[in-house]
């Protein structure tokens, strides 16, 4: 299985993203050209380039917002960590680091600040493929709510009030092209360093974490304060809340490939985003079992539904019957439990209180089980879980969970074949 892991020991930002993927192996001339599938070159310009942290060297996104075409003279580089105005320092001390979006803000010519709507129209009408289209509106559903939430207002009232949101645009959607060529099959993430003090933006200076991200963040391991800096931003939070599917310092997988994707301040550690892609190889897992038998000939055969019922509620991992023949030609049924040591208990109770059964076989059994992972996709009819089960670490099948997919077939009235159909569409194309 293949994973990708974000290890956010000087948290995220929507650039060290960028830089972190394309110095993992992301073609950038791919990222470019699927970013320019949004056509909205007139505005923003990206750099990329090699750069070094604390003897670190990676790789460096810098998106340059430029203004509209009102001033083509006049270029912002939009550049956050610039903005974050040390705890100890004085506001603006070295000049060079002055522009920050509320400067920018009293400019005549304003960016104008997108809404959810219309970053849902940019993304929806472009050539960009589906799973992109979808992974970028999640980043963008999990920021809008969390501003939504922060100031009190409804999704569709919000606005992406950072730059005209066109930086936010290009991480996310950036983000979401990185992550659809990598294609892994699960991604991980290190608790998150979310930094400390507190940053100037354009609601004025704000705590770190800003409201926006811890609200994103909510229910995800955080650290906090290794620097009085804003190590993690709304748009770093938000790549990680919607795609990471675990959160864990441990690592359990061979590391195959590394990436840095740079910061722009110079901090006490180094202001990096690291990344890696890892196989995660687990073997078959042997776990012993025991199986519960029983030949039943003279039961009401109305009460097995009852009984299969209440041996699964008190912990039965299978039940399953057997048309035997016992002596003198009695036809029977053979009631046979799956179950662990945990359980055996409260099955023979069951079995005991139940059924007609006074005694019963026992024996143990190896129960050799795949790998295996659970991930919900999208379908055109609704979301399916599928179960996907890897054999010494390589995906060899998947199944649609049924239950999934009877909802789906009754709600939009179509065979069950039919989703069946829809969910192996989806899942080749993975
Ligand atoms: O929605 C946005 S972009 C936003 C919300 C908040 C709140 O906490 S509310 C704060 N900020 C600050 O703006 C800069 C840029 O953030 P990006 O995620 O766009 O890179 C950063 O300092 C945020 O804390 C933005
Ligand atoms: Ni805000």
């Amino acid at each position: 299985m293949n994973v990708l892991y974000y290890d956010c020991f000087c948290g995220i930002s929507g650039d060290m993203n960028l830089g972190a993927m394309i110095d993992l192996g992301v073609d950038k001339e791919y990222l470019l050209e699927g970013i320019s599938k949004l056509k909205l070159e007139s505005e923003y310009e990206i750099h990329i380039k090699e750069s070094i942290k604390k003897g670190i060297t990676g790789t460096k996104v810098d998106v340059i917002i430029k203004n509209e075409g009102h001033n083509h003279d006049h270029e912002h580089k939009h550049d956050h960590e610039h903005d974050h105005h040390h705890h100890h320092e004085h506001h603006g001390h070295d000049h060079s680091h002055d522009h920050n979006h509320s400067h920018n803000h009293d400019h005549s010519h304003e960016h104008h600040h997108r809404g959810l709507k219309e970053i849902e129209d940019i993304i929806n009408s472009s050539d960009l493929n589906e799973n992109v289209k979808k992974l970028s509106l999640d980043m963008f559903m999990e920021v809008a709510k969390a501003e939504a939430k922060v100031h009190g207002k409804s999704l569709y009232e919000v606005h992406f009030h950072e730059v005209g949101a066109i930086d936010s645009i290009i991480d996310m959607v950036g983000a979401a092209i990185c992550l659809d060529y990598l294609k892994v099959d699960k991604i991980m993430a290190s608790k998150v360093q979310l930094g400390g003090g507190f940053v100037k933006c354009a609601h004025g200076i704000i705590p770190v974490p800003a409201p926006a991200t811890v609200e994103i963040l909510k229910d995800i391991p955080v650290k906090t304060g290794i620097v009085e800096f804003e190590t993690t931003t709304p748009t770093g939070a938000a790549i990680l809340a919607a795609n990471v599917e675990e959160f864990t310092d441990k690592i359990e997988f061979s590391i195959e490939k590394i990436g840095y994707g740079i910061g722009n301040r110079e901090l006490e550690i180094p202001n990096v985003l690291r990344v890696y892609l890892g196989k995660e190889i687990k073997k078959e897992e042997v776990k012993k079992q025991y199986i519960l038998e029983t030949n039943i000939d003279d039961m009401n055969p109305e009460l097995y539904g009852h009984v299969e019922e209440r041996l699964f509620e008190v912990g039965a991992l299978d039940v399953f019957k057997t048309p035997i023949i016992m002596k003198k030609g009695r036809a029977a049924t053979k009631l046979s439990i799956l179950v662990s040591d945990k359980k055996e208990k409260d099955v023979l109770e069951v079995i005991f209180k139940e059924t007609t059964s006074i005694g019963l076989r026992k024996y143990e059994v190896d129960k050799i089980m795949l790998d295996r992972d659970f991930k919900k996709i999208s379908t055109k009819y609704g979301d399916v879980t599928i179960k996907k089960a890897y054999y010494e670490g390589e995906l060899i099948k998947y199944k649609a969970e049924y239950e999934d997919c009877k909802k789906i077939a009754k709600e939009n009235n179509i065979p069950i074949s039919e989703v069946y159909k829809e969910v192996d569409k989806i899942v080749e194309k993975m």
